[in-house]
C-alpha cells in the first residue's frame, strides 16, 4: 500500500512537537465574514479557527472563492470580520499595524523611489532617522541578496527581484508575522522555485512567522509546516494538514513518497472526483455554445 500523508517519520513528529510547544502568535477564533451582494448575502468565511505558533510557516490553499483573500485581509486589518476574533500576541486585531508585514502578488513598490529608499520608507515613517533607516535597510537588502541593486529603481528589476525588495521592505519594520498573498503568482516557474528556496532561507535566519496564500499545491507542500485547506461556499476549514516532508527542504523531495502522499490528499480535497460534481449537474441540459470564430477556422 502507498504511504499515507498522515504517516510521519520520528524526526518530523518530534519537530511538530517542538513547534506546538512554542507560543501562539496568531489565534483566529470562530471567524466569519458575510458580504452584502446583489443576489443576497455571500458567506465568504464561516467559523474559522486557527492557532499559529511562533516561527511556524502556514500555507492556506483552497478553490477559487473559498475566502483566502478575505481571510488575509481581515488578518491584515484591512477588512472587518462579521463575527469571531483575531488575536495577535493575545491582542485583538482591529486595524492595520506594524506587527504585520504584507507582501502581495502585484508589485507594490513605489516606482519613484530607488530600492534602498523603498526599504527605508516604513522605517522612516516609524520615526527612524535617515541615517538609521539607511543602515537598517542595507542589512535587509543584504539578507535578500540585493545589496548591489540599492540604487536601482523598480522598473530596472526583474519580477523576482521586485518581490525580494517587497519582502525586505515588509521585514524591515520587524513584524511578528508576515502575511503573503500569492506573492510568487506572477513569476515564471523557474524564478518562482528560486524565490521559494530563498524565502525558506530567510525564514530560517530570522524570527518570523509566515502565513502564505497560494493556489499551487507543490508550493504549499514545499514551504509549509502546516497547510490550511479551505472549502468554498461557505469558506470553511476542510482540514489542517501537517506536512510530513522533512526539513531542510529541497527540490529533490518532490518525488518522495511523503510529498506525493500529501499532494494526493490536497488534490482529493481541492479537486474532488468528477462524479460528485456531475451528480449535481442535470445531464439533460446541453450548454448552448456560441461560435465566435469563422466556421472554417477549425482548431481540432
Ligand atoms: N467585496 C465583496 N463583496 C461581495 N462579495 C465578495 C467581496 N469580496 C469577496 N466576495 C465574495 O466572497 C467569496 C470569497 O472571496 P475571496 O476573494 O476571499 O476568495 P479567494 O479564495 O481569495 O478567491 P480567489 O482564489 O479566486 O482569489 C467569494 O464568493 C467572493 O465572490
Amino acid at each position: 500500500m502507498s504511504q499515507s500523508y498522515l504517516q510521519q517519520s520520528e524526526a518530523v513528529r518530534a519537530r511538530f512537537e517542538r513547534l506546538k510547544a512554542r507560543e501562539v502568535i496568531l489565534e483566529v477564533q470562530g471567524l466569519g465574514k458575510a458580504y452584502a451582494a446583489p443576489q443576497g448575502q455571500v458567506t465568504a468565511l464561516k467559523g474559522i479557527d486557527l492557532r499559529i505558533h511562533r516561527r511556524e510557516f502556514v500555507c492556506v490553499i483552497g478553490p477559487s472563492g473559498c475566502g483566502k483573500s478575505t481571510l488575509i485581509r481581515i488578518l491584515a486589518g484591512l477588512e472587518q470580520a462579521s463575527s469571531g476574533e483575531v488575536l495577535l500576541d493575545g491582542q485583538p486585531v482591529t486595524g492595520p499595524g506594524k506587527d504585520r508585514g504584507m507582501v502581495f502578488q502585484g508589485y507594490t513598490l513605489f516606482p519613484w523611489l530607488n530600492v534602498l529608499r523603498n526599504v527605508m520608507f516604513g522605517l522612516e515613517t516609524q520615526g527612524a532617522s535617515r541615517h538609521e533607516a539607511q543602515a537598517q535597510a542595507r542589512q535587509w537588502l543584504d539578507l535578500v541578496g540585493l545589496s548591489a541593486f540599492a540604487h536601482h529603481f523598480p522598473h530596472q528589476l526583474s519580477g523576482g527581484m521586485k518581490q525580494r525588495v517587497a519582502i525586505a521592505r515588509a521585514l524591515a519594520i520587524q513584524p511578528r508575522i508576515l502575511l503573503m498573498d500569492e506573492p510568487f503568482g506572477a513569476l515564471d516557474a523557474q524564478t518562482r522555485a528560486r524565490m521559494q528556496a530563498h524565502l525558506l532561507e530567510i525564514w530560517k535566519n530570522i524570527d518570523i512567522t509566515v502565513l502564505f496564500i497560494t493556489h499551487d499545491l507543490d508550493e504549499a507542500i514545499f514551504l509549509a509546516d502546516r497547510i490550511l485547506v479551505l472549502k468554498a461556499h461557505p469558506g470553511e476549514v476542510q482540514e489542517l494538514i501537517e506536512v510530513p516532508v522533512p526539513r531542510p527542504r529541497s527540490a529533490a523531495q518532490v518525488g518522495s513518497p511523503e510529498f506525493q502522499a500529501t499532494k494526493a490528499r490536497l488534490e482529493a480535497l481541492i479537486h474532488p472526483p468528477q462524479a460528485a460534481s456531475d451528480a449535481a449537474a442535470p445531464d439533460d441540459v446541453v450548454p448552448h455554445l456560441i461560435r465566435f470564430t469563422h466556421v472554417s477556422d477549425n482548431v481540432e
